[in-house]
């Protein structure tokens, strides 16, 4: 089957790279029609089969090989802070113990994760709730809360939240496992045309080139000025890594073996 729709996670992380994907050197790609969502929201029309390829949260992967094959060599992973996982909390992670966290919608493999730091590295019995709602109405009821992506890069620059505990999952994971940790990969239904997806691979493959090499100039033009300045935009995605290598598949493995040692897989 051909290989056209697209999903789009709509989060400043991948805004380079789909700048890039959808115009090459300036021209308009064609080829693909994309469909905006949260990584929650691409990962069920992939499930569905209501897109044929993207990037979706790499438990999405690790839960449904059957239906996916893996685009080689793409993923957006950290080897260390990732700036945009954070658990925004009232107190010490360790006084956490007995409690209900939340955690936001938008995500499934940091909800994992958020699991993985609680109950294996900090030993504590916490349950997870997800949540929709804005961080400060939930952080009333509950002692913490796990935000993604924008509304975590918003929220940690906002004075407001002063009062509160900052972890970064990222930081925490490299810190307990020395490997990187892999938030999204980019997979393709196995429906696809194999020269299909070797395309589209091809096509990621000369936009992450371009985005690497361009990242000043993306944040100039993105509308994110709005939100950060171009020096914090710029440095986010010098944090991340959207490559997906030997060290990145450990970093997934151990991800995976932890996960099911939790039974979360
Ligand atoms: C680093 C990030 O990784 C994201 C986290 C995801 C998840 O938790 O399921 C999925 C896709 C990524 O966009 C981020 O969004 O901040």
């Amino acid at each position: 089957m051909v290989l056209k729709k697209i999903g789009r996670i709509n989060f400043a992380n991948l805004y380079p790279i789909f700048y890039c994907l959808e115009n090459p050197h300036k021209a308009v790609n064609e080829h693909y029609e994309f469909t905006d969502g949260v990584p929650s929201e691409i990962n069920a029309l992939l499930r569905k089969g209501l897109i044929d390829a993207g990037p979706s949260s790499s438990i999405e992967y690790l839960r449904n090989p059957h239906l996916y094959n893996l685009i080689d060599g793409h993923s957006v992973s950290s080897f260390g802070r990732i700036m945009s996982i954070i658990l925004f909390s009232r107190a010490e992670i360790e006084a956490l113990d007995g409690k209900t966290v939340l955690s936001s919608y938008q995500a499934e493999t940091s909800t994992g994760l958020l699991q993985i730091v609680l109950r294996k590295f900090y030993n504590l019995n916490v349950e997870i709730k997800t949540s929709r709602a804005p961080l400060m109405e939930g952080i009333m009821e509950h002692p913490a809360y796990l935000l993604i992506g924008d509304n975590a890069l918003i929220e940690a620059a906002s004075q407001q939240n002063n009062a509160l505990q900052r972890y970064d999952l990222g930081t925490i994971w490299y810190e307990q496992t020395g490997v990187p940790f892999v938030f999204a990969l980019w997979i393709s239904r196995k429906r696809c045309e194999g020269s299909e997806v070797a395309e589209l691979q091809t096509k990621l493959d000369a936009a992450k080139a371009q985005a690497v090499e361009s990242f000043d100039s993306i944040a100039v033009k993105s509308p994110y000025t709005r939100q950060f300045s171009t020096e914090t935009l710029v440095s986010y995605w010098r944090t991340i890594s959207y490559d997906l290598t030997g060290k990145h598949m450990t970093g997934l493995e151990l991800f995976g073996k932890y996960l099911r040692e939790l039974g979360l897989l």
